[in-house]
């Protein structure tokens, strides 16, 4: 039991472990923190390093373009200061010394963007030799304004004759750097000038050297127009200069050349998408002074150079800076959950060992064997305690499970055995026994077996059980004695009511199997109340006991003698094949139980009065056969006792005779049925009525008059005569009060009190004295009539009541003297004022000598004691002659007068 709730308890940590979250494991993300707050401190320091570097890489390439043009356009110069030279060296120059001088030029590399290199000189020409160079003695700066100027010669590049179509004059602004290359005899560049090419527009500039025919050194302005012969020019497609020069940077950055010599500024050149380039990241503006021009040239890092910036090492490290630390965030998450797993498995690796040792502590605590069954093997691992619960040393016992089989009582084997295979079909759910087990030294013991299969095959066959064994010999032996005492009756060791319940309802079934009548027979002892009260219980006990055993000694082993209570005793006849064994077997009994009790040094007789019915030929269930048998013993005991009564169907009348009886008995008094009678009793010797006994009358309005000596025992068993008791008390006292008026203060009237209600709790002899004082009697006015019964009663209660009547002056008679115990102890031992000779010795005082001195004895015996005699029923003068001269005192009968109703009584004529 404890390793399923510890397994319970170890699923339901692990089911707590979350991987991924919870339990206050912070630090995974201080990691990530951590981590992430380091790359971006390295992405952020590798960046500025590298947006510097590349600043730089900027202001180089901005410088590298400054340097590349001012190298191209020296590179042009010189080029251009050759043909010049060419000029210079000759007075004239023939067209195919030009051509062939400059066609040498297109051998150098510098040539990109070259449209043309030409010759342009001022008309006339000299007719009619085409030479050229000659001076032109009376020229001056206005002549120049108005004489033509020719291209002359012209050697084509890229552009053919870009150059023979070209009008120096025009565009104005291009002229104008003509005559300032003339005017300074230096290299001037023409502003940009859009020219036809083909079937587009192409934005120009020219470079101009002056051609003289003197030396114009330190010649003035003047000199220098004066003498100026041509000009010597290079035509240069821009776009295509630049974008050769610069064919590598342009995809980088944007170029825009801004010519700005002028108030107006004029746009020389521009990158191809410049205009898109919007918030460059780098930008720089730098300025040119070139042959007679200013241009402005301004350079923006385009996204392609900026790019370059996120494909170096600040994205490598931004990368892998993310990368490790989520890496690092998530091994330490994978090292936080292992280290919570590792801790939960040491826990829960605790806990086993702790629930393992708390169920070993528990077991062995609680004194109960181990065992543990390989059923593949059929081998069996014993405990010490298993072994030591049977007396046996640990080597004692081998491994196999014959070897606790064959301990096994033989009665208890088959409910083992039935009781494992139940478990192992699955018909219960745990492997639950008691049997018991032979010990080594002979004993038994009594063994409490549970078990469980622990362990299956993949088939479901059942591997291995497991079980334990607890010693309940004690809780047995204790059970048994309960069992025994719920049972048994502990005096005799008879079964007792319930199991005489128990035993009958059984037979009652087998004589129903077997179709065999069974007969029960009731006993109840006579006389056993005198032996208890004269030789004590001990000895009462004694009696009951052998009484016991020789009832048993007449019955068969397998009838059942049991005892009900006091001394009733009940037997059940089973399987009666032969009737006529009931009498004899009951007869047996009565002479068994008659014959005398030795009781130590005393010697005891009692007989039995015994009641017989059969079933199922008499009733056909317990309740009537246990009343039928009732009544039968009752009519054996008013028969005489000493004597078998079998049940008859008059009984059974009778019996339901008394049912009704009670049942009207109820009303009789609420609906005034009952009345009371008095019977005068007579003082004998002055012949005058001294007293009267008041005697109960049912007067039932079906029946008739009903006797007392019917209904006043069923009064009695049902408790009603506490009632009527006291009913016939209060009249009788109205009446006395009444009658002492007119009889005077000694008239007397004598109440019969019941045994049950001297018994009865209830009843009180308070309420009698309270009673007569509320009515001014004095307690002489009242005689108690009692039987001798009562006085056999040692109980408190009686001895008290009757102690306190005479202690209020109330008289005691004692009725029916002579039919029973007849002890002169008692008439010593309590008060007794008055004996009454029973009517049965009076009957026949006349005709029988021996009547005639037993009530002569009782007389004098009385007297001697110094009691007063009554005798009863006095029916003939003759009678009352005997019993006056024997001496009795009073008399009372049919002679003198039956009991009357009260005013009938005053009209008696005593
Ligand atoms: N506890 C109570 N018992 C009562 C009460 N009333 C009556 N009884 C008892 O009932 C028994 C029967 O009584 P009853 O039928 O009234 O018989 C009495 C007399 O009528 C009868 N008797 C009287 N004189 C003669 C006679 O000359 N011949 C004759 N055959 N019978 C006679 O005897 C009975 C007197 O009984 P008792 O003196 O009490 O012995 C009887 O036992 C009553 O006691 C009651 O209120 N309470």
């Amino acid at each position: 039991m404890g390793i399923q709730a510890s397994d319970r308890s170890l699923l339901h940590k692990i089911g707590k472990i979350k991987p991924w979250g919870g339990d206050g494991k912070l630090w995974p993300w201080l990691i990530l923190v951590i981590c992430l707050s380091v790359t971006y401190q390295l992405w952020h320091q590798t960046r500025e390093q590298e947006s510097l570097k590349l600043e730089a890489e900027f202001g180089l390439k901005s410088q590298l373009v400054v340097n590349e043009l001012e190298q191209y356009l020296a590179v042009q110069d010189r080029m251009l200061r050759g043909v010049q030279s060419l000029f210079k060296a000759s007075n004239s120059v023939e067209e195919e010394e030009f051509l062939a001088y400059t066609d040498s030029l297109k051998n150098l590399d510098n040539h990109q963007g070259l449209l043309c290199v030409a010759f342009a000189g001022l008309e006339p020409p000299p007719p009619p030799s085409k030479r050229v160079g000659q001076p032109l003695a009376d020229t001056s700066p206005l002549d120049i304004e108005k004489r033509h100027i020719p291209v002359v010669y012209s050697q084509p590049f890229s552009g053919s004759d870009a150059c023979i179509r070209q009008d120096i004059k025009t565009p104005a602004s291009r002229f104008t750097a003509f005559k300032q290359a003339m005017q300074n005899a230096d290299t001037h560049i023409t502003p940009p000038i859009m020219r036809q090419n083909r079937a587009s527009n192409i934005a120009t500039l020219d470079m101009i050297l002056p051609v003289y025919s003197n030396r114009i050194k330190d010649q003035s302005i003047a000199q220098r127009e004066h003498h100026i012969q041509g000009w010597v020019f290079s035509s240069f497609d821009i776009a295509t200069l630049m974008g050769e020069i610069f064919q590598q940077e342009i995809s980088e950055i944007a170029i825009h050349i801004t010519d700005i010599s002028e108030s107006q500024a004029l746009s020389v050149y521009q990158t191809p998408g410049a205009d898109k380039v919007k918030n460059p990241r780098y930008e720089s503006s730098r300025y040119l002074e070139i042959h007679g021009r200013v241009w402005s040239v301004h350079i923006a890092s385009k996204p392609a150079f900026e790019a370059a910036l996120d494909r170096h090492r600040s994205s490598l490290i931004a990368g892998a800076g993310l990368a490790v630390s989520v890496l690092l965030y998530l091994l330490s998450r994978l090292f936080a959950y292992r280290t919570q797993t590792l801790k939960t498995m040491r826990d829960m690796h605790k806990d086993l060992i702790l629930s393992e040792q708390r169920w070993k502590f528990a077991l062995e605590g609680s004194g109960d064997g181990v065992w543990d069954w390989d059923i593949e093997k059929n081998e069996v691992i014993r405990s010490s305690r298993w072994k030591t619960m049977l007396g046996m040393e640990d080597w004692e016992m081998g491994p196999e499970l014959e070897a606790w089989k064959e301990r096994i009582h033989p009665e208890d084997v088959s409910r083992v055995l039935s009781d494992l295979e139940k478990y192992m079909n699955g018909e219960t759910t745990q492997y639950i026994n008691e049997h018991r087990l032979l010990c080594k030294d002979g004993s038994w013991k009594w063994i409490l077996a549970r078990g469980m299969v622990v362990d299956w095959a993949a088939d479901g066959r059942p591997l291995r059980m497991v079980g334990t064994h607890t010693d309940i010999t004690k809780l047995k032996e204790s059970e048994s004695l309960v069992w025994k005492q719920a049972n048994f009756d502990q005096l005799t060791e008879l079964p007792n009511r319930r199991m005489f319940y128990d035993r009958l309802a059984q037979e009652i079934k087998k004589s129903n199997r077997l179709g065999l009548p069974l007969a029960l027979l009731f006993l109840d002892l006579d006389h056993f109340k005198e032996v208890n009260d004269t030789l004590g219980h001990d000895k009462g006990d004694q009696l009951l006991q052998e009484a016991a055993r020789r009832i048993n000694h007449c019955v068969r082993d397998t009838d059942t003698v049991a005892r009900l209570g006091g001394d009733e005793f009940i037997v059940i006849l089973s399987e009666l094949e032969d009737l006529n064994s009931i009498d004899r077997i009951a007869q047996a009994i009565l002479c068994k139980l008659s014959a005398s009790f030795k009781l130590g040094e005393d010697i005891a007789f009692v007989s039995a009065s015994m009641g017989i019915t059969l079933y199922p030929t008499d009733a056909n269930s317990i309740d009537n056969l246990l009343k039928n048998v009732d009544q039968a013993m009752y009519s054996a005991k008013a028969s005489g006792r000493n004597r078998i009564s079998y049940f008859t169907p008059s009984m059974q009348q009778a019996a339901h005779q008394k049912m009704l009886i009670t049942n009207d008995l109820r009303l009789a008094l609420q609906e005034q049925q009952l009345q009371v009678h008095y019977q005068p009793i007579i003082h004998l010797a002055s012949g005058t009525i001294q007293k009267a006994e008041a005697l109960l009358r049912w007067h039932h309005p079906q029946r008739g008059m009903v006797s007392p000596a019917e209904f006043i025992p069923i009064a009695e068993d049902t408790g009603l005569i506490m009632e009527i008791g006291d009913w016939v008390f209060e009249q009788a006292m109205v009446q006395v009060k009444k009658w002492q008026q007119q009889r005077g203060a000694h008239f007397q009237i004598s109440v019969n009190k019941s045994p049950v209600q001297f018994k009865n709790d209830s009843s009180t002899h308070d309420q009698w004295l309270d009673y007569m004082k509320q009515l001014g009697l004095v307690g002489q006015s009242l005689v108690v009539e009692i039987t001798e019964g009562l006085l056999l009663d040692t109980s408190q209660n009686v001895s008290k009541k009757l102690l306190a009547f005479r202690d209020a002056g109330i008289q005691v008679a004692l009725d029916d003297f002579g039919t029973g115990y007849s002890s002169l102890a008692y008439l010593r031992r309590f008060d007794i004022d008055y004996i009454k000779i029973d009517q049965s010795f009076v009957r026949n005082i006349s005709t029988q000598p021996d009547d005639l001195a037993l009530c002569e004895s009782i007389i004098a015996m009385a007297h001697k004691l110094g009691l007063s005699v009554i005798a009863e029923g006095i029916e003939t003068e003759e009678q009352c002659a005997l019993l006056k001269a024997a001496g009795c005192d009073y008399g009372q009968g049919y002679w003198f007068s039956p009991a009357v109703p009260a005013d009938k009584f005053e009209t008696l004529a005593f």
